[in-house]
């Protein structure tokens, strides 16, 4: 584990001064498809993961798995279905968690589809930073983790200490681009958990998120392991969605007209086009009710 921690910690986050190495980590072993771990949060409260910034660095090896995140529900125990997120982990893959996810989200490993069994073992690491010890903990008398130095993960540069440079961010490995993202959190109306027709997964709640076919398949809902394997060219670029492009003007104009999350929502629901595309957006917000 030493030579795991010194070769994430050390290579990857060369900002990160080393008394602010995570403390702890969590292993789990995944035998096969067959095992996964249900929706939570990692918000025990050792961690401070309700209260305060809470990086997690997860490292994935051997069998590539599926990695769901999603906004909590008004009640905070299950998943907002139409926030989801997917994400496939391979070997050797990094993911962070930080700032409130924890206190805000939810995150899924689920089963494998049977259809298309995954036999081998997977390995997750997921190093975090305990901050509260109990009364008799030797980690109790030294200096908790400074959070400042947290900014070498969290991608935000420290103010004023250019030694703890954020890491590049890089967008390629955001699986994002089979369903398009129309505000912070918000996917498409077309984006709906069910039953997939191609792999008929029985993922969460009987389903996976799907997108409905067009033309001679309009009727017919496809998740996006389906979609990517049959008609790859039919998802947009993930260039054309890039948030920060158009989503602002979007959610703001919706925002106008519907104020509230859920007159936002229902808007998004309603909206007769897609809002990927730029120069339908003026004809889309007009047939609005
Ligand atoms: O296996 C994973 O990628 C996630 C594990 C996890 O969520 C956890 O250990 O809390
Ligand atoms: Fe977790």
């Amino acid at each position: 584990m030493e030579e795991i921690r010194g070769h994430v910690f050390g290579e990857l986050f060369p900002g990160l001064n080393q008394a602010a190495w995570p403390n702890s980590a969590n292993i789990n072993l995944y035998r096969d498809g067959r095992q996964g771990v249900g929706w939570h949060a990692d918000d025990e409260l050792l961690f401070r993961g309700k209260d305060s910034d809470c990086p997690v660095v997860s490292i994935s090896l051997g069998a590539a798995r599926e990695f769901w995140i999603a906004l909590k529900d008004q009640n905070g125990s299950d998943p907002e279905t139409r926030s989801i997120v997917e994400l496939d982990l391979c070997d050797g893959d990094l993911l962070t968690m930080e700032g409130r996810l924890q206190r805000h989200c939810l995150h899924l490993v689920p089963k494998s589809n049977p259809r298309e069994p995954v036999r081998e073992e997977r390995v997750n690491i997921t190093f975090r930073w305990v901050r509260e010890h109990r009364y008799r903990c030797p980690l109790r008398k030294r200096p908790p983790a400074p959070d400042d130095t947290l900014s070498a993960i969290v991608g935000e540069p420290h103010p004023t200490d250019t030694r703890w440079l954020p890491l590049p961010l890089e967008l390629g490995c955001y699986v994002r681009c089979w369903s398009l993202e129309a505000g912070p959190g918000l996917l498409v109306p077309r984006h709906e958990l069910r039953s997939c027709d191609g792999c008929k997964h029985v993922c969460y709640a009987e389903g996976r998120p799907c997108c409905e076919g067009q033309g001679p398949w309009a009727g017919y809902w496809f998740c996006r392991r389906c979609w990517a394997e049959w008609a790859p060219t039919s998802c947009p670029t993930l260039e054309a969605f890039l948030p920060s492009k158009h989503w602002e003007k979007w959610h703001l104009d919706l925002q106008a007209l519907y104020p509230g999350e859920e007159g936002l929502w229902q808007a998004y629901e309603a909206l007769p086009c897609d809002p990927g595309y730029p120069e339908s957006w003026s004809a889309c917000l007009s047939q609005l009710p």
